[in-house]
């Protein structure tokens, strides 16, 4: 069994036509003989919306409750990319963290993965399942409660779920006009575009900085 991660960023699964284009990259990979585990990230925008709407309802608000509000982009995402797929004749159901489930600390707004146990998605592969598709960002804490990994999190799931399940590539999509040569959220000026959104960017950093810590084992992490 080779199992291929791919995490779709909001920007990629920002409306159904975007979210209909990254289900036929991953149509392609299952073709090629791998059961694949997609993380999505929450619709474009929609992360910003719900932590708004939470500061706007409770200035000082309960952060184990802002999890439960912000984590829920994802689910939509999950169930709209499973359905996207079974429209495709592929066998593919979601998973939100819980379900996994994706165990954290109980720093809430910002946890920290403590473990992935693959005996749940690794049944359902052996079943048939070709694709496993992830909520990205979310996990459950010790005590029962939702969690959230800190904003930019989707990465932090794919690499982590990379490690735990020994994939042979993690592949992080994300839709924009160029690649450039520094990381626009940082850069004072970024620099302009020097290849096809297309292309391989090996070096590219990761935008969750704590992505770096699950992923540093052996296997490659690609930015497309
Ligand atoms: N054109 C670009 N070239 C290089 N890096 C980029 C570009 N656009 C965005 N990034 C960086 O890639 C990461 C993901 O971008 P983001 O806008 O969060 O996309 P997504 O919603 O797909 O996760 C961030 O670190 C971002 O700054
Ligand atoms: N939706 C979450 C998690 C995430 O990783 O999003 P994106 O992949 O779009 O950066 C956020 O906005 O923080």
């Amino acid at each position: 069994m080779s199992i291929l991660v791919m995490k779709f960023g909001g920007t990629s699964v920002a409306n159904l036509d975007r979210i209909q284009r990254a289900a036929k990259r991953v149509a392609i990979e299952v073709a090629k003989g791998h059961d694949v585990i997609v993380i999505v990230s929450a619709m474009a925008g929609e992360t910003n919306k719900l932590v708004g709407w939470v500061q706007e309802t409770s200035p000082f608000y309960d952060a184990r409750e802002y999890d439960a509000v912000t984590s829920s982009g994802e689910n939509v995402t999950a169930g709209l990319m499973a359905l996207r797929l079974q429209e495709m004749d592929i066998a593919a159901r979601s998973w939100q963290g819980w379900q996994v489930p994706l165990v954290t600390t109980s720093a809430h707004g910002s946890a920290r993965i403590e473990d992935i146990p693959t005996d749940n998605i690794l049944r359902k592969f052996r079943e048939g399942m070709k694709v496993a598709v992830v909520a990205g960002f979310q996990g459950l804490s010790p005590e029962g409660r939702i969690t959230t990994l800190g904003r930019g999190g989707s990465d932090t799931t794919a690499v982590a779920f990379a490690a735990a399940f020994g994939a042979v590539r993690c592949d992080i999509y994300t839709d924009v006009d160029g690649v450039y040569t520094t990381d626009p959220a940082s850069a004072r000026r970024p620099a302009s575009s020097t290849a096809s959104p297309s292309r391989r960017c090996w070096s590219s950093p990761l935008s969750a900085p704590r992505c770096s810590r699950p992923g540093r084992s052996s296997w490659r992490c690609a930015t497309r």
